[in-house]
């Protein structure tokens, strides 16, 4: 379903020229330009990864989609809507279609409300009835794999992964059609990063949410991707298919990266995602079938 050449081809997030300042302090020096005229697209359905060194831009791009960076210059646009130039109330609705996992899942979780209020908090500010939100909580820790009963429980009582899990189903809560990943995986050991970046996958198939991934990693990026858009100071210096851009970059830039990053299994690199996905159903049948036995 998620596969690029089935989704529909009219992008859901289009950025035109975009222009980011940051004023600086100091008498009449000019600002500086965090964003200098980038570009990009995002399909329905399809993971856009953003990847490049630390202060390139990355974030700057996710929190201008949110409303949040202070624009200078060219457009974004949702759903064929100029996003830059939108009422308050407007900004409110559009919030349910895009919506925002952090990094940090120890600081994004309220440590003093329950999991049940958390998730119900996006449901009930949004007009939701309280039954219906129950049934929509227990709905989403079924998609990201919690139980349900982690409703009653608090943030502390969970690890940092089982917290992303939260962070994620919240951000699902409204049924958003884009969901910025600002490294939703950076904070957390390896083999939890790949279950998390898994469950990103299996939701989307699921739901046909269009992520767009930050993150400096660029084997995170390249596992989870459809297209890939690399970042340095400010630009977009080369975009493409995931496995083109991160298995024969055309950049310099993009050359170094790789070349920084830690080289996938042989195996693992030449199963595409959706092989991959029957692999790792196979893989959960034979565990299942191995503990029965047990
Ligand atoms: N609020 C701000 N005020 C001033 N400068 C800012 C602000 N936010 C970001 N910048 C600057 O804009 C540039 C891009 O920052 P951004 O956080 O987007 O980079 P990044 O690629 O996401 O880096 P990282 O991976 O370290 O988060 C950096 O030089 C940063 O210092």
């Amino acid at each position: 379903m998620t596969d690029v050449a089935s989704v529909a081809e009219q992008p859901l997030l289009t950025i035109s020229g975009l222009e980011v300042e940051f004023p600086v302090k100091g008498w009449r020096r000019p600002p500086f330009k965090a964003l200098k005229g980038v570009s990009l697209d995002i399909l329905p359905g399809e993971t856009m990864g953003l990847v490049g060194e630390s202060g390139s831009g990355k974030t700057t791009i996710g929190r201008a989609v949110l409303g949040l960076a202070p624009i200078a210059g060219g457009s974004i646009s949702f759903d064929g809507r100029d996003t830059t130039r939108l009422s308050r109330a407007d900004r409110r609705a559009l919030s349910a279609d895009i919506q925002v996992v952090f990094q940090d899942p120890y600081t994004s979780l309220n440590p003093a409300m329950t999991i049940g209020d958390i998730l119900a908090e996006p449901l009930l500010t949004s007009g939701t009835a309280r039954i219906a939100a129950r049934d929509r909580i227990r709905e989403l820790l079924d998609l990201v794999n919690l139980p349900s009963d982690a409703a009653d429980r608090l943030p502390r009582e969970f690890s940092g992964g089982q917290r992303q899990r939260v962070a994620i189903a919240r951000a699902l809560a409204l049924r958003p059609r884009l969901v910025v990943c600002d490294e939703p995986v950076s904070a957390l050991d390896l083999s939890t990063q790949a279950r998390v970046l898994d469950l990103f996958i299996d939701i989307q198939e699921k739901t046909g949410v269009a992520y767009l991934f930050v993150s400096h990693d660029l084997s995170v990026v390249r596992h989870i991707s459809h297209r890939v858009a690399v970042m340095y100071r400010g630009e977009i210096v080369e975009t493409g298919d995931a496995a083109a851009v991160t298995g024969a970059p055309e950049h310099p830039y993009t050359q170094r990266l790789l070349m920084a990053a830690p080289v996938p299994h042989p195996k693992r690199q030449a199963v595409r995602r959706s092989e991959r996905h029957a692999l790792l159903a196979s893989q959960r049948a034979s565990d299942a079938a191995r503990e029965t036995v047990r």
